[in-house]
């Protein structure tokens, strides 16, 4: 298959079935990514969030933030979650980040990954605020981590493991979030920080 690539950024869309996947290894961020890296680390006001899974409440393993336009909330547990206003900084990579994408996002969810213990569980970006077929923008810096994915009813097709580099850019779209999950798995051996960021649209608080 020949690799379909964005204008300009180097996306290259990946050969997964089911999935429209685009990854560009060192993107052109206008900043050094080891800055952004370490202002985002040291200015972000880092949280544990706290999950409720068959009412049991577990804190996360990693530290979050979120921030958006005003207004770009969602329903999470039945609250309502308000944004941070955006940064400097962060305003700054969304922008570069939708010329590359050629798409619009008013929120970004940051995740702190401290070291090897950190991970996220398996799970589809499928809340009902981000509608049909969304399209996730996700910068990586830091360590290297991978992102595994799992189709969710194709038994046959084996996980598809990326590694996610300092500087890049992952794009899912399409019916990526219909068919697969993705997460990031702990690992035995000691690594350092890595910070995720990943670039939605929120489209409509329901029931506002
Ligand atoms: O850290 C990553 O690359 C994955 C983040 C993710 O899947 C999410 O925030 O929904
Ligand atoms: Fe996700």
């Amino acid at each position: 298959m020949t690799p379909d690539l964005f204008a300009g950024g180097g996306l290259e869309r990946l050969d997964i079935p089911d999935a429209e996947i685009y990854y560009a290894s060192r993107v052109e961020w206008g900043e050094d990514p080891d800055v952004v890296l370490r202002a985002l680390i040291e200015q972000v006001p880092w949280r544990t969030d706290v999950i409720n899974l068959w009412g049991k409440e577990y804190q996360q393993p990693r530290l979050t933030a979120w921030f958006g336009d005003e207004g770009a909330s969602y329903g999470y547990s039945g609250l309502s979650l308000e944004p941070l206003p955006w940064t400097e900084l962060l305003a700054t990579l969304r922008s570069r980040v939708e010329s590359l994408a050629e798409a619009p996002f008013n929120s970004v969810l940051l995740n702190y990954y401290r070291d090897h213990r950190d991970s996220m569980g398996m799970h589809s970006d499928d809340e009902p605020e981000l509608g049909r077929n969304p399209i996730i923008a996700s910068v990586s810096l830091g360590e290297q981590r991978t992102l595994i994915l799992k189709h969710k009813s194709r038994k046959e097709l084996k996980p598809v493991h990326l590694p996610l580099d300092h500087g890049s850019l992952l794009l899912m779209k399409g019916a990526t979030q219909h068919h697969w999950k993705h997460g990031i798995s702990k690992l035995s051996l000691p690594c350092g920080a890595r910070v995720n960021l990943t670039f939605r649209r929120i489209l409509a608080t329901p029931g506002s």
